[in-house]
């Protein structure tokens, strides 16, 4: 199956056409203010205006205001929503446009019956847990936690990196896989050798 790939945390239109030559599906770009990858609306929406096709932008939101991500889902009609926070799913289908839900994985998550909270859905991205850190955390949860089928398509998050995605791809078989700090020099400012290398890992895993 083939694989999907999100390049999360993108701050500049270099990032963004980088990663869309070495075929990124998806691109996120963070609203949260605490983030070192946050990035503002005019600045993202400029960014966005300048992508190829076939390339879906993806908002990424925790908790926010509503008027905040009208604000920028209404600039473009390629703009996904990602809810990264405490979201109901009658929050997350409020504004006409596809959405996924994330969730912070920690033990005894029943996944399952968390997924099914969200049957509107495009997607159910899994996060590791980090008390009081969002999301972004660099760190990997554990994926035998994972049922083995999900009434939503799956994006794989936390943590990956060049050197375990073939392995993730393998083991967990995702709709898509995610990533922000494995494929960076700093926080927000990605590296082009390592998005090429993530890529190609998990092309290899599938
Ligand atoms: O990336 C961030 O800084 C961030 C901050 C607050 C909420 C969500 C955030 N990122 C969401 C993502 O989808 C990340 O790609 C995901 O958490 C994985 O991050 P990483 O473990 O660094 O690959």
């Amino acid at each position: 199956m083939n694989c999907r790939v999100k390049i999360c945390g993108i701050t500049n239109v270099e990032d963004a056409l980088m990663a869309c030559r070495h075929g990124a599906d998806a691109l996120g770009f963070v609203f949260y203010a605490k983030s070192p990858r946050y990035v503002s609306p005019e600045v993202a929406n400029d960014i966005v205006a300048q992508l190829p096709p076939f390339v879906t932008p993806v908002a990424l939101f925790v908790d926010a205001d509503e008027s905040l991500i009208t604000k920028v889902v209404t600039a473009n009609s390629r703009w996904m929503i990602q809810f990264h926070g405490s979201e109901t799913e009658a929050e997350c289908s409020g504004y006409q446009r596809p959405y996924m839900k994330a969730l912070r994985v920690k033990e005894g998550d029943d996944i399952a019956s968390l997924t099914d909270q969200y049957p509107t859905a495009s997607a159910i991205l899994l996060d590791a847990y980090k008390a009081g850190v969002p999301g972004g955390t660099g760190e990997v949860f554990n994926w035998s936690l994972i049922p083995a089928s999900l009434s939503k398509p799956l994006v794989l998050a936390g943590g990956l990196t060049v050197e375990n995605v073939e392995q993730a791809v393998k083991q967990v078989a995702p709709y898509a896989v995610d990533v922000s700090g494995g494929v960076e020099l700093s926080k927000g400012l990605k590296s082009e050798s390592k998005v090429q290398e993530f890529i190609s890992g998990a092309k290899r895993g599938q």
